[in-house]
Protein backbone atom coordinates (compact mmCIF):
# COMPACT_ATOMS: atom_id res chain seq x y z
CA UNK A 1 0.00 0.00 0.00
CA UNK A 2 1.76 2.74 -1.70
CA UNK A 3 0.67 6.60 0.50
CA UNK A 4 0.86 10.20 -0.45
CA UNK A 5 0.51 12.97 2.15
CA UNK A 6 0.36 16.38 0.45
CA UNK A 7 0.12 19.40 2.71
CA UNK A 8 0.46 23.36 2.32
CA UNK A 9 1.25 25.13 5.38
CA UNK A 10 2.40 28.93 6.11
CA UNK A 11 3.75 28.46 8.91
CA UNK A 12 5.09 24.83 9.44
CA UNK A 13 2.26 24.09 11.75
CA UNK A 14 0.47 21.88 9.27
CA UNK A 15 4.01 20.64 8.05
CA UNK A 16 4.67 19.23 11.26
CA UNK A 17 1.27 17.21 11.45
CA UNK A 18 1.82 16.05 7.94
CA UNK A 19 4.91 14.39 8.85
CA UNK A 20 3.40 13.34 12.03
CA UNK A 21 0.45 11.58 10.11
CA UNK A 22 3.10 10.20 7.86
CA UNK A 23 4.88 8.32 10.95
CA UNK A 24 2.20 7.25 12.00
CA UNK A 25 0.58 5.73 8.24
CA UNK A 26 4.57 4.09 8.03
CA UNK A 27 3.48 1.62 10.76
CA UNK A 28 1.13 0.33 7.51
CA UNK A 29 2.44 1.83 4.58
CA UNK A 30 5.23 2.61 2.39
CA UNK A 31 4.86 6.91 2.85
CA UNK A 32 6.03 10.12 0.86
CA UNK A 33 5.12 12.97 1.84
CA UNK A 34 5.46 16.06 -0.33
CA UNK A 35 4.74 19.91 -0.11
CA UNK A 36 2.62 21.06 -2.49
CA UNK A 37 5.17 23.61 -3.69
CA UNK A 38 6.85 20.45 -4.79
CA UNK A 39 4.05 20.01 -7.35
CA UNK A 40 4.78 23.20 -9.09
CA UNK A 41 7.07 23.45 -12.28
CA UNK A 42 7.71 26.63 -14.38
CA UNK A 43 5.63 26.87 -17.70
CA UNK A 44 7.97 24.99 -20.14
CA UNK A 45 10.17 23.24 -17.30
CA UNK A 46 8.11 20.05 -18.73
CA UNK A 47 6.01 17.63 -16.43
CA UNK A 48 6.00 18.22 -12.57
CA UNK A 49 8.94 16.75 -11.15
CA UNK A 50 8.13 13.24 -9.60
CA UNK A 51 7.25 13.34 -5.89
CA UNK A 52 9.89 10.37 -5.07
CA UNK A 53 11.92 11.80 -1.92
CA UNK A 54 10.28 9.84 1.19
CA UNK A 55 9.67 11.83 4.38
CA UNK A 56 11.53 15.33 3.93
CA UNK A 57 9.44 16.98 1.70
CA UNK A 58 12.31 20.17 1.49
CA UNK A 59 12.83 20.34 -2.40
CA UNK A 60 13.56 23.51 -3.46
CA UNK A 61 11.00 26.26 -3.49
CA UNK A 62 9.71 28.10 -6.31
CA UNK A 63 10.79 31.59 -5.29
CA UNK A 64 8.60 35.31 -5.69
CA UNK A 65 4.73 33.39 -7.04
CA UNK A 66 1.89 34.94 -5.07
CA UNK A 67 -0.78 33.99 -7.82
CA UNK A 68 -1.82 30.11 -8.55
CA UNK A 69 0.70 28.63 -10.44
CA UNK A 70 -0.12 28.07 -14.27
CA UNK A 71 1.79 24.64 -14.03
CA UNK A 72 0.97 22.46 -11.36
CA UNK A 73 0.09 19.02 -12.23
CA UNK A 74 -0.96 16.80 -9.82
CA UNK A 75 1.45 13.32 -10.31
CA UNK A 76 -0.48 10.36 -8.46
CA UNK A 77 1.19 7.40 -9.85
CA UNK A 78 1.27 4.40 -8.10
CA UNK A 79 -0.54 6.08 -5.61
CA UNK A 80 -3.15 3.88 -3.26
CA UNK A 81 -4.05 6.81 -0.63
CA UNK A 82 -3.38 10.37 -0.83
CA UNK A 83 -3.98 12.01 2.25
CA UNK A 84 -4.38 16.36 1.65
CA UNK A 85 -4.31 18.75 4.05
CA UNK A 86 -3.07 22.09 5.04
CA UNK A 87 -4.44 25.25 7.00
CA UNK A 88 -7.77 26.79 7.55
CA UNK A 89 -8.50 29.92 5.92
CA UNK A 90 -11.23 32.08 6.28
CA UNK A 91 -13.32 28.88 7.23
CA UNK A 92 -12.01 26.95 3.53
CA UNK A 93 -9.25 26.59 2.11
CA UNK A 94 -6.06 29.05 1.28
CA UNK A 95 -6.35 31.54 -1.62
CA UNK A 96 -4.01 33.47 -3.18
CA UNK A 97 -5.26 36.80 -1.11
CA UNK A 98 -5.67 34.58 2.65
CA UNK A 99 -1.97 33.53 1.82
CA UNK A 100 -0.77 36.98 1.40
CA UNK A 101 -2.81 38.06 4.50
CA UNK A 102 -0.81 35.11 6.37
CA UNK A 103 2.28 36.78 4.68
CA UNK A 104 2.10 39.94 6.44
CA UNK A 105 1.14 38.06 9.64
CA UNK A 106 4.45 36.81 10.45
CA UNK A 107 7.48 35.10 8.75
CA UNK A 108 5.96 32.49 6.48
CA UNK A 109 7.79 29.41 5.03
CA UNK A 110 10.10 29.75 1.58
CA UNK A 111 7.66 30.14 -1.51
CA UNK A 112 4.48 28.97 0.94
CA UNK A 113 2.06 31.37 -0.65
CA UNK A 114 3.27 29.60 -4.39
CA UNK A 115 0.22 27.27 -4.34
CA UNK A 116 -2.29 25.82 -2.09
CA UNK A 117 -4.07 22.52 -1.96
CA UNK A 118 -7.38 24.28 -3.37
CA UNK A 119 -5.29 24.69 -6.68
CA UNK A 120 -3.81 20.94 -6.74
CA UNK A 121 -7.87 19.58 -6.40
CA UNK A 122 -8.26 22.49 -9.27
CA UNK A 123 -5.91 20.73 -11.28
CA UNK A 124 -6.71 17.13 -10.22
CA UNK A 125 -8.18 15.40 -13.07
CA UNK A 126 -10.07 12.54 -11.32
CA UNK A 127 -9.35 10.25 -8.46
CA UNK A 128 -11.52 7.19 -9.39
CA UNK A 129 -10.74 4.58 -7.05
CA UNK A 130 -8.03 5.87 -5.20
CA UNK A 131 -8.38 6.25 -1.24
CA UNK A 132 -8.32 9.61 0.27
CA UNK A 133 -8.31 11.45 3.61
CA UNK A 134 -7.95 15.25 4.68
CA UNK A 135 -7.00 16.93 7.40
CA UNK A 136 -5.98 20.39 8.61
CA UNK A 137 -5.26 23.10 10.99
CA UNK A 138 -7.20 25.46 12.62
CA UNK A 139 -7.48 27.73 15.90
CA UNK A 140 -8.20 26.46 19.06
CA UNK A 141 -11.47 28.67 19.93
CA UNK A 142 -14.68 27.51 20.90
CA UNK A 143 -15.82 29.85 17.97
CA UNK A 144 -16.76 28.51 14.67
CA UNK A 145 -13.65 28.12 12.69
CA UNK A 146 -14.35 25.95 9.50
CA UNK A 147 -12.50 23.32 8.60
CA UNK A 148 -10.26 23.31 5.15
CA UNK A 149 -9.82 19.45 5.61
CA UNK A 150 -13.98 19.08 5.09
CA UNK A 151 -13.97 20.96 2.41
CA UNK A 152 -10.87 19.49 0.48
CA UNK A 153 -12.55 16.30 1.57
CA UNK A 154 -15.81 17.02 -0.43
CA UNK A 155 -13.46 18.01 -3.41
CA UNK A 156 -11.64 14.67 -3.21
CA UNK A 157 -15.19 12.74 -3.25
CA UNK A 158 -16.40 14.89 -6.00
CA UNK A 159 -13.51 13.80 -7.88
CA UNK A 160 -14.24 10.23 -7.53
CA UNK A 161 -11.97 9.22 -4.49
CA UNK A 162 -13.15 6.83 -1.67
CA UNK A 163 -12.94 8.42 1.53
CA UNK A 164 -11.34 6.19 4.64
CA UNK A 165 -11.59 8.28 7.69
CA UNK A 166 -13.33 11.39 8.40
CA UNK A 167 -11.22 14.37 7.97
CA UNK A 168 -9.51 15.17 10.77
CA UNK A 169 -8.60 19.25 12.69
CA UNK A 170 -5.58 19.71 14.58
CA UNK A 171 -5.72 23.06 16.68
CA UNK A 172 -3.57 25.89 17.17
CA UNK A 173 -2.75 27.74 19.88
CA UNK A 174 -2.59 31.36 17.46
CA UNK A 175 -2.54 31.59 14.11
CA UNK A 176 1.42 31.12 13.53
CA UNK A 177 1.14 28.26 16.03
CA UNK A 178 2.41 26.40 18.12
CA UNK A 179 0.32 23.40 18.01
CA UNK A 180 -2.14 22.70 20.91
CA UNK A 181 -0.77 20.30 23.61
CA UNK A 182 -1.31 16.94 22.67
CA UNK A 183 -2.12 17.23 18.89
CA UNK A 184 1.74 16.19 17.55
CA UNK A 185 0.70 12.81 19.68
CA UNK A 186 -2.95 13.08 18.35
CA UNK A 187 -1.68 13.90 14.68
CA UNK A 188 0.33 10.47 14.89
CA UNK A 189 -1.93 8.20 15.89
CA UNK A 190 -4.13 9.70 13.00
CA UNK A 191 -1.62 8.33 10.59
CA UNK A 192 -1.60 4.78 12.35
CA UNK A 193 -5.44 4.65 12.76
CA UNK A 194 -5.46 5.57 8.80
CA UNK A 195 -2.82 2.69 7.77
CA UNK A 196 -5.21 0.20 9.82
CA UNK A 197 -7.92 1.43 7.83
CA UNK A 198 -6.73 1.08 4.35
CA UNK A 199 -5.90 -2.55 5.45
CA UNK A 200 -9.28 -3.51 5.89
C1 LIG B 1 -5.43 34.59 6.61
C2 LIG B 1 -5.78 33.60 7.67
C3 LIG B 1 -7.09 33.17 7.83
C4 LIG B 1 -7.41 32.24 8.83
N1 LIG B 1 -8.70 31.81 8.94
C5 LIG B 1 -8.99 30.87 9.87
C6 LIG B 1 -10.32 30.36 9.98
O1 LIG B 1 -11.24 30.73 9.26
N2 LIG B 1 -10.57 29.40 10.91
C7 LIG B 1 -9.58 28.95 11.75
O2 LIG B 1 -9.87 28.10 12.58
N3 LIG B 1 -8.32 29.40 11.66
C8 LIG B 1 -7.99 30.34 10.75
N4 LIG B 1 -6.72 30.80 10.64
C9 LIG B 1 -5.67 30.20 11.48
C10 LIG B 1 -4.98 29.13 10.67
O3 LIG B 1 -5.78 28.00 10.56
C11 LIG B 1 -3.59 28.83 11.22
O4 LIG B 1 -2.78 29.94 10.91
C12 LIG B 1 -3.02 27.57 10.60
O5 LIG B 1 -3.67 26.44 11.12
C13 LIG B 1 -1.55 27.44 10.84
O6 LIG B 1 -1.11 26.41 10.01
P1 LIG B 1 0.21 26.56 9.15
O7 LIG B 1 1.30 26.87 10.12
O8 LIG B 1 0.39 25.23 8.52
O9 LIG B 1 0.00 27.65 8.16
C14 LIG B 1 -6.39 31.74 9.67
C15 LIG B 1 -5.07 32.17 9.51
C16 LIG B 1 -4.76 33.09 8.53
C17 LIG B 1 -3.34 33.52 8.37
Amino acid sequence: MRALVLYESMFGNSAIVARLIADGLATGCEVTVADIREMVTEPGAGPTAPVTEPGTGTTAPVAGRTAAPARLTPALTDVDLLVLGGPTHAFSMSRPATRADAARQGPIRDGAQTAGIRDFLDRMPQLAGVRVAAFDTRSNTPLPTGSAGRKAMRRLRGLGGRQVLEPASFRVESAQGPLAPGEEARARQWGETLALSVRR
